[in-house]
């Protein structure tokens, strides 16, 4: 991997290291060179590295990247995960039987589980919750000593939530930190065990690191066999709602006594690109660019229309099909979920390939539906890095039916059962070409090779099925065109390279794109505000942060929407504020 000076120097540093630098500067390049550094050294030895990012994308990207590489055979002597799957992996999963609570084990809840929408809905008829309080519970955070972190939820309608949960062996994401944070700190030999198992520990995006996860990975620290390599970006700190600090970066620097290592220029943007971003947040020394990407003059720009759906259909896609930028390389923006949401969906109706909120016809949750996907992603084109995110889904698929974590997944027998599923898929599709008929043929087909190689107990017998007329019953109930619905359509969910990524900003960190399109920019949404919620000091600047991480993903153009529709939030202030012009 081509690496510059300054980010060799950063790779070969053998103590604890610290890097912070502008975006793009190549700090997600570097911590990739150093894990396959690590693995490099550790290969052979029954130490490991452990890289924890943020968001499970940036682990598929890191993953690829390594496999790309070859070190992918040296797997078992590196881990690259997110916070939440670390713990789980190698804190809660293991030692739960510790916790009185979770001595027989526990089942991880995700926001879209019928169970954790039920247990909302309690919780928020018990407390007399807002709408928009019980939309946020996914969003809570937790102090060291407990404390719920949310701007919006009262505490305690968190803790009786989190109370419930546990009553009934459910676990959230923000508790599986928060308890193997617990067992940490409550006994010294797991932190020992976990030092001495992990010669390196790297964490990027450590801006966005919360005082919980620091704690944590200080009780790692005091034992002494681990060294840190931390990188990240305080001006791209996004996450203060879920507990996040951007000053911790420095002081945890500090506290272990890391070397500072600086990457100077942006190899991703173009430089009138990096001009505007300058003028949001100017950087010292000011961001140049280093891109050999040839620039658009103008690069940026701005439109007032109708709406959003306008915005994208009569300026951004033209715009793309002129400079023959393929949709695979773009991505469209917005502050928040729900404007995202029906805009995928009307993008999805019009042909457009988009993946992202209101792209997915039925909700996540179904199981047919998650396996499905992978299998059609597959079968359109023999991506053997399909057949890893399957094992992978299994994997996650098992454990949220069983509450176990079936380990055994992510080897030969694994690899087998994926490889089982995909020729039953691709030989019923011989047969049944309409996605409608090949889902009904694959169910109990794909069931019976999941009980019958023993990665779902016998008692699931006749969930596949059932949850394919559960999708199907959604589906119908949306009025969603299902008999025009083609394997295509299904696979392009799983596999979303050639399609238009539709996402938040907040879900955009650490992303790059050809073109990006910011919908939406209005005051009132970025920043964020309304007559309940006035807009403090600190909430203006952590959304000029939110809008310059968002401006800087784009790589070759920048396009920014606000829409006429929208008479009560004028145009966002930070059009004006990179320099265009708001009429
Ligand atoms: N030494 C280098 N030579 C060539 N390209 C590089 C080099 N370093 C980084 N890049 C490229 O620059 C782009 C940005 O790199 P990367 O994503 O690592 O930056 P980053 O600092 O993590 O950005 P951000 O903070 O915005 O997430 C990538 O396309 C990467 O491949």
């Amino acid at each position: 991997m081509k690496l510059t000076g300054q980010q060799r120097n950063a790779v070969q540093h053998l103590g604890h290291t610290v890097i912070t630098a502008c975006p793009g500067s190549g700090k997600t390049r570097t911590i990739i060179a150093k894990v396959l550094r690590c693995i490099d050294e550790l290969s052979g030895t029954p130490r490991k590295v452990a890289c924890i990012t943020y968001t499970n994308t940036a682990v598929h990207e890191i993953e690829n990247r390594i496999r790309a590489s070859g070190a992918a055979t040296s797997e078992g002597c590196y881990e690259v995960s997110t916070i939440h799957a670390f713990c789980q992996a190698n804190i809660l999963g293991k030692y739960h039987w510790m916790m009185e609570a979770y001595k027989d084990g526990y089942i991880v809840l995700p926001s879209d589980h019928d169970a954790y929408i039920e247990l909302v809905k309690e919780i928020g008829d018990r407390y007399s919750l807002t709408d928009v309080e019980r939309s946020k519970f996914e969003e809570l955070g937790r102090k060291p000593d407990g404390t719920p972190i949310s701007a919006v939820i009262p505490a305690k309608a968190a803790l009786a939530f989190w109370d419930e949960l546990e009553k009934r062996g459910y676990i959230d994401f923000c508790n599986i930190v928060y308890h193997s944070y617990q067992l940490v700190r409550d006994n010294p030999s797991i932190a020992h065990n976990l030092s001495c198992r992990f010669a390196y520990i790297l964490v990027d995006e450590f801006q966005d690191t919360s005082a919980l996860q620091v704690e944590l990975l200080a009780l790692i620290h005091d034992v002494g066999h681990t060294i840190f390599f931390l990188v990240g970006d305080p001006e791209q700190s996004i996450y203060s709602f879920a507990g996040a600090d951007r000053k911790l970066m420095e002081a945890f620097s500090q506290v272990i006594g890391a070397k500072g290592f600086p990457l100077s220029g942006n190899f991703r943007a173009t430089q009138p690109l990096v001009e505007h971003a300058e003028r949001l947040i100017a950087r010292h020394p000011p961001m140049v660019s280093t891109s050999k990407t040839s620039a658009f003059y103008p690069s940026v720009f701005y439109e007032h229309t109708q709406d959003s759906f306008s915005a994208i259909t009569d300026f951004f896609l033209p715009f793309l099909e002129a400079n023959e930028i393929s949709y695979g390389h773009t991505a469209i923006l917005a502050q928040n979920w729900f404007v995202l949401s029906p805009l995928g969906k009307q993008l999805r109706e019009y042909g457009i390939p988009v993946v992202g909120p209101g792209t997915r016809p039925y909700k996540r949750k179904y199981l047919l539906g998650r396996i499905a996907e992978q299998v059609c992603a597959y079968l359109e084109s023999s991506d053997p890095e399909i057949l890893y995110r399957t094992e992978k889904e299994l994997f996650m698929i098992a454990n949220e039916l069983t509450g176990r974590p079936y380990f055994r997944i992510f080897s030969y027998k694994g690899m087998r059962v994926v490889h089982l599923l995909m020729r039953m898929g691709d030989s019923l599709r011989q047969t049944h070409e309409a996605a409608t008929e090949w889902l009904y043929a694959v169910a109990p087909a794909f069931e019976e090779i999941l009980i019958e190689e023993e990665i779902l107990p016998v008692n699931y017998k006749g969930c596949l099925s059932e949850s394919c007329d559960e999708m199907f019953a959604e589906m119908r109930a949306h009025n969603i065109d299902v008999t025009n619905m083609a394997l295509a359509d299904l696979g392009i969910l799983a596999d979303p390279r050639k399609s238009m990524k539709l996402m938040t900003m907040h879900g955009a960190k650490g992303r790059e794109f050809e073109a990006v399109a910011i919908i939406c920019a209005h005051d009132g949404l970025v920043p964020y505000y309304n007559y309940y919620n006035q807009l403090s000091h600190a909430g203006l600047e952590e959304a000029r942060r939110l809008f310059y991480v968002a401006m800087t993903r784009a790589e070759r153009a920048l396009w920014i929407f606000s829409s006429f529709n929208n008479r009560r939030q004028p145009p966002s202030r930070f059009i004006q504020e990179i320099g265009l012009h708001v009429s």
